[in-house]
């Protein structure tokens, strides 16, 4: 379990000649890598038997964030609760609100906070996990406010994946998965949403220095040498205290 840990300064510091630190180099210093992770765990205080770990994987539309969960997840364990995969289900299933979410994913807009937030509460408590990836949210401030109300937990860690506008057209325009809003109408208001509405959290959690930037270009596995390094010096934590 992801728990409080009491020295983890010291602890990580004396990490730092291994290969996660020769690793962690390519995104920071392993220094100022640890000693943010250090202080982030060190205030992330468990007040009940069980808190869970908080990922939020941020990025525009394409950037690669539903890829490089996969491999968080095959590589770290997390479970992973894509917003809008739940959102897409909830369509599925004929639910009653299902028509008004197809409607707002074809236009390429944002659902009702209190909606998603309901659906991610569903998937995190029907898990035994206690270390989330939480994908494609918030994307905007009423997400993150109504994620704070409803499930009263702040994240531990913000990835944000940048990647230029080009790109990710082209990459959303080859997905191939039918996906009513991967077309250029509807990628263009998604851009816009984007840079109006998302921008502004990923800068929320920039300020709290929570947001860890990864940049999106690249093969995936490149990519996620870049993410690595970031959770394993999570797990350090973690073990320091088992
Ligand atoms: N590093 C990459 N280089 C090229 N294509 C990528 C890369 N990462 C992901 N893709 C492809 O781009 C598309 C969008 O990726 P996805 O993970 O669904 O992004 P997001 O969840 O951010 O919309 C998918 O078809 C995926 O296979
Ligand atoms: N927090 C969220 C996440 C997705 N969505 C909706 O679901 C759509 C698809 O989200 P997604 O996360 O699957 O999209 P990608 O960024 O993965 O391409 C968004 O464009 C929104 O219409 C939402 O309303 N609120
Ligand atoms: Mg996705």
């Amino acid at each position: 379990m992801w728990r409080r840990v009491a020295s983890l300064s010291s602890f990580l510091s004396s990490y730092s000649t291994s290969f996660v630190a020769q690793t962690a180099s390519r995104l920071n210093t392993w220094e100022s890598l640890t000693t943010r992770i250090a202080q982030q765990a060190n205030g992330f205080i468990a007040p009940k038997e069980k808190t869970p770990f908080i990922t939020f994987v941020l990025g525009g539309p394409g950037s690669g964030k539903g890829t490089q969960c996969i491999k968080i997840v095959e590589t770290f364990g997390f479970t992973h609760l894509s917003a809008g995969d739940l959102l897409r289900r909830e369509i599925d299933s004929n639910s009653a609100d299902g028509a008004m979410i197809l409607n707002k994913i074809k236009e390429g807009k944002i659902v009702p906070s209190q909606l998603t937030v309901k659906l991610i509460q569903k998937g995190m408590e029907s898990s035994d996990n206690d270390k989330f990836l939480i994908d494609g949210f918030p994307r905007t401030e009423e997400n993150r406010v109504s994620f704070e109300q409803i499930i009263g937990i702040e994240p531990n860690v913000v990835l944000f994946f940048d990647c230029p506008e080009e790109e990710m057209v082209k990459r959303l325009l080859n997905r191939n998965q039918g996906r009513v809003d991967d077309n250029l109408e509807t990628i263009k208001t998604r851009l816009k949403v984007f840079e109006a509405l998302s921008l502004p959290v990923i800068n929320y959690y920039s300020q709290r220095g929570k947001l860890y930037t990864i940049r999106a270009r690249g093969t995936e596995d490149e990519i996620f040498e870049q993410v690595r390094p970031i959770f394993t010096a999570f797990e350090a934590c973690h073990r320091a205290v088992e």
